[in-house]
């Protein structure tokens, strides 16, 4: 191993390699498909007001609110109902004074009449049922109760005003978004590109998961595994490979991802072994050992251009890495909030050997939260996949420490 640094100069310079990562440009999706989670790039602006008419709030009788004024229990007014409005299409005649129509939640409110009376309020009682009978001579209204103007009558703009903003710049897109949008009639929105990410596995031994491993032969846990961490850090998985130990067919392979994607991430081939492939395959990266454990050896530098980090192909060495070595630089390329560590307390003592920062699995002992307590999960070993699998958090060991007490506070990075 040519060099050996700490875990803060690797970070440090993992951010500096990957800085080209800030300047994103943007897409435009559409939002019937793949908006969830993505990230606006710019502020998105009412093309029209909402509601874009003035409408009714209320199932009930549209009317001129001095008209009814004077009802009360006991004491009814009573109007000619003239017409019905119905939400469906067009635009209804002017309410002459003196009288009322009916009207439904949505519809247009009539020039004229300033104010809905629900139909609770009248001897109608509800409309269920009862289809337009407007026209007949004896149709007509007695309303009990007499409503302010403007009451249940929905302004336009009183939502949004025709070119405020409704949607910022930053928002991470959700549901309740894709609403706003589709209210205001616009499909496609202008997000963030993701980061392309090429995730490569290397080793003989690797079976695809849909596979039948022989003897010797592991199922490849760190491609998928790596592919869903860029995915749910925002990024996009540009480009999955498993390769052999053969340097040629790495560098084949590493040079394709290079020209295909924005960052390549490799797995394995970096440590002290007689197949290093991915030491062979690049001669012109950094090898370095990082003073942590696990995520101890690395690799970082450029293929073709490209930057490329090289991860230790042990899983859990190789999940490690990503949490703290990229996931947040994905994230903050997206446009998305680095994760926060949260402080928590240990529950049991830990013991760690000197001069490495110990990335220990830890799970929540009742609620995540700040200075909650946190108990370690499986043991220290990189193989301990399975075991990672009921983390919570990496609980972060400091370098000098040897021994932590039950109760000692302690940094966390969640998973
Ligand atoms: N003499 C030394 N040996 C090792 C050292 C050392 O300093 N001196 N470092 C150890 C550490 S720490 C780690 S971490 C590993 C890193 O090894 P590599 O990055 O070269 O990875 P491989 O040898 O290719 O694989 C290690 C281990 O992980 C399994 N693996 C690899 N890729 C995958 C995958 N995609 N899915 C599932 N499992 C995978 C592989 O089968 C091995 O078991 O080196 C230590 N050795
Ligand atoms: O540093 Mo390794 O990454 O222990 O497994």
């Amino acid at each position: 191993m040519s060099e050996r640094v700490d875990v803060e100069q690797h970070r440090a310079d993992v951010a500096e390699l990957l800085a080209e990562l800030a300047d994103r440009p943007t897409e435009e999706v559409s939002i019937h498909r793949g908006v969830l989670g993505r990230v606006l790039a710019r502020d998105v602006t009412a093309p029209v007001p909402l509601p874009r008419f003035r409408n009714s709030q209320m199932d009930g009788f549209a009317v001129r609110a001095a008209d009814v004024a004077p009802a009360g229990p006991g004491a009814p007014v009573t109007l000619p109902v003239v017409g019905d409005v119905a939400a469906a299409p067009g635009e209804p005649a002017p309410l002459e004074p003196g009288t009322a129509v009916r009207i439904m939640t949505g519809a247009p409110v009539p020039d004229g009449a300033d104010t809905v009376v629900p139909v609770e309020d009248t001897d109608h009682v509800t409309f269920n049922g009862v289809h337009d009978d407007s026209s007949a001579a004896s149709a007509k209204v007695e309303v009990v109760r007499g409503r302010e103007p403007g009451e249940f009558v929905r302004e336009p703009g009183s939502d949004v005003a025709e070119g405020a903003v409704v949607l910022r710049a930053g928002t991470v897109l959700a549901p309740h978004h894709v609403a706003a949008a589709a209210a205001c009639g616009l499909t496609r929105l202008t997000v963030r590109a993701p980061v392309s990410v090429a995730v490569v596995s290397t080793g003989s031994e690797l079976v695809a998961p849909d596979g039948e491993p022989g003897p010797g032969q592991v199922w490849d846990a760190n491609g998928p595994a790596l592919a869903a961490a860029v995915r749910a850090a925002g990024g996009r998985v540009g480009l999955r490979l498993s390769v052999p130990d053969d340097p040629e067919i790495v560098r084949m392979g590493l040079e394709r991802a290079a020209a295909l994607c924005d960052v390549v991430l490799t797995t394995g081939g970096v440590s002290q072994g007689a197949y290093e492939v991915v030491k062979d395959a690049l001669p012109e990266i950094t090898f370095r050992s990082v003073a942590m454990q696990p995520g101890g050896p690395q690799g970082l530098g450029r293929v073709a251009g490209t930057p490329v980090l090289a991860f230790p192909g042990n899983p859990v060495s190789a999940q490690v890495s990503f949490v703290v070595f990229l996931r947040d630089i994905l994230r903050q390329a997206g446009g998305l909030p680095p994760v926060e560590g949260v402080p928590a307390v240990l529950d049991a003592a830990v013991t760690s050997p000197d001069g490495k920062r110990q990335l220990l699995r830890g799970s929540w002992v009742g609620d995540a939260a700040a200075g909650a307590r946190v108990a370690v999960v499986g043991g220290p070993g990189s193989h301990l996949v399975a075991s990672m699998a009921a983390a919570d958090v990496l609980i972060d060991v400091p370098a000098a420490a040897t021994t932590l007490d039950e109760g000692a506070e302690v940094a966390t990075w969640p998973l």
